[in-house]
């Protein structure tokens, strides 16, 4: 392969990145500049091939939200150029960002609609630098071959421990005795105040949060009982109830650990409120649209609830700053700042430095991984497959990564295409209508990886494709 080859591919490509018929096509092949490493790189016997494919430096990631700089420094060390922001940006500037990046890392403010996808015209990976993923077209993603990675559990246990705070600090009305004595008034009273021992906990949602939490609950001597739309094994003594309403009914504190969902949707409400304990306690923590705000508000005026916490919102600012928390945001926010025993805390569940450094670390792995070696475990919106790296001697050896419609007959046109060629290994996966497929096929030259590459992008099935090499 001599050095005018290789632009000459990379130029074919190129071409067929700009001006294929599918703008979803991604393919990437190695700069000059990557390949004047190799010799050295080849000299490292039996070393995992690290497969980057193309001078790394050219992989542009956008990260919003003030993700963790452990991930920034997880991405500097791959050579990615980092455009690194503390807050989300407005649509309009995130459109203009996301039109040239490969990669984007957000956290739960950033709202990856179709609108906003359909300008990312490089963009093959998407990470949620959190648990929640409802911030995504996940669907849509999928559709145009992006995949979407989270982090399932790194922040469950700070969010445990924020509710475990919350359940004290309400039965006891820490808040307004706090606020009461910043503003020098000396209050101090038992009437309404509570010790947790011995009440009911009904947690809602009994996954990685909600057990957490029912652990940690039951060490203090609360009961839990816990409602989920699964069977879920009970930790300690914790008990499943058969129906939302029986543990509304049951219990003194109720917290939300569900994800947001069509069903999740006001989940709790005017209903719902009035199935509850005469002074009992609400907390969410888990997504803004689960509770309907006007409802709590009302149960709380009526002294049906006697405190409520919350940590999220319907709408939430998308940076920090005074004066934003405000009714311009959510039409019921001076109503609801006005209530006695309302703890409000602004979406910092999952904000501790543990987690995010955590998160950081997980998620820009993940990104890394699929990024060099087209791995796609723990995607969300994806069918997972992986494969193992290639060595460093596995010379003249191209990984395909082809991502296509999961329709009849596919595996047999590409298998045709590849026939030709010493598959090495090949593995893949579907998952609805997106199926993604990873073969390793060696003793190609370039012309034999320009042909691979030209047959599988006029396949009709293709949504995107990638050559490592
Ligand atoms: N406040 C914060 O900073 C954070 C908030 N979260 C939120 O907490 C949510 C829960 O997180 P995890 O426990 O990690 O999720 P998870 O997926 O481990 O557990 C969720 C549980 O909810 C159940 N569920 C789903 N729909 C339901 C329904 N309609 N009724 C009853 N149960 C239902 C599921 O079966 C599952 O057991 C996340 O989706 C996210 O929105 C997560 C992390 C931080
Ligand atoms: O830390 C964040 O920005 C979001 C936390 C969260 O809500 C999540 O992990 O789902």
């Amino acid at each position: 392969m001599n050095s005018q080859d290789i632009n000459n591919l990379q130029n074919a490509f190129q071409y067929n990145v700009n001006l294929g018929s599918s703008p979803n096509a991604v393919s990437t092949s190695p700069t000059q500049s990557f390949m004047n490493t190799l010799p050295r790189r080849l000299s490292l016997s039996k070393q995992q091939k690290v497969l980057k494919p193309f001078s790394t430096g050219d992989i542009k990631i956008l990260l919003l939200e003030n993700v963790n700089q452990t991930a920034i420094a997880n991405f500097k060390e791959q050579g990615y150029q980092v455009d690194f922001h503390k807050g989300s940006l407005p649509e309009d500037e995130l459109i203009e960002k996301i039109k040239d990046v490969h990669a984007i890392g957000i956290r739960s403010k950033t709202k990856l609609t179709e609108k906003v996808l359909k300008h990312a015209k490089n963009l093959v990976v998407i990470g949620c630098f959190c648990i929640g993923t409802n911030q995504v077209d996940l669907e849509y993603a999928a559709k145009r071959g992006i995949a979407v990675f989270n982090s399932p559990f790194s922040n469950s246990r700070s969010v445990a421990e924020l509710v475990i705070a919350e359940i004290i600090s309400l039965a006891r009305q820490v808040g307004d005795r706090s606020i009461e004595l910043h503003t020098g008034t000396w209050n101090k009273v038992s009437n309404r105040c509570w010790e947790v021992r011995g009440k009911t906990l009904g947690i809602i949602g009994y996954g990685h949060i909600g057990s957490q939490l029912s652990v940690l609950a039951e060490a203090m001597g609360l009961h839990v009982i816990y409602y989920d739309i699964v069977t879920i094994m009970a930790l300690g003594t914790a008990k499943q109830v058969p129906t939302l309403d029986e543990l509304l009914s049951r219990s003194d504190f109720v917290s939300l650990h569900v994800p947001e969902t069509p069903e999740t949707k006001n989940m709790i409400s005017a209903p719902q409120f009035a199935s509850m304990k005469d002074g009992a306690y609400l907390i969410n923590a888990s997504r803004g649209t689960v509770v309907d705000i006007p409802s709590l508000i009302m149960a709380m005026k009526a002294k049906k609830i006697a405190g409520a916490a919350l940590d999220v919102y319907p709408s939430e600012p998308g940076k920090n700053g005074a004066g934003l928390f405000a009714d311009s945001l959510n039409s019921w926010t001076s109503d609801l700042v006005s209530l006695p025993n309302v703890i409000l805390t602004p979406h910092i569940g999952g904000s501790t430095e543990e987690a995010q450094s955590a998160i950081g670390v997980e998620v820009s792995h993940a990104l890394s991984k699929y990024i060099n070696e087209g791995a796609s475990v723990g995607a969300v919106n994806f069918p997972e497959v992986s494969l193992k790296a290639l060595d460093y001697d596995q010379e003249n050896t191209v990984r395909v990564l082809y991502i296509h419609k999961n329709v009849p007959g596919v595996l047999k046109t590409v298998n045709n295409i590849l026939s030709d060629h010493n598959i090495e290994k090949q593995y893949s996966d579907s998952r609805g209508d997106i199926a993604y497929l990873m073969a390793d096929i060696s003793s190609v030259n370039q012309s034999d990886i320009k042909d691979i590459y030209e047959q599988l992008n006029n396949t009709e099935a293709k949504i995107s494709i990638r050559l490592l090499y």
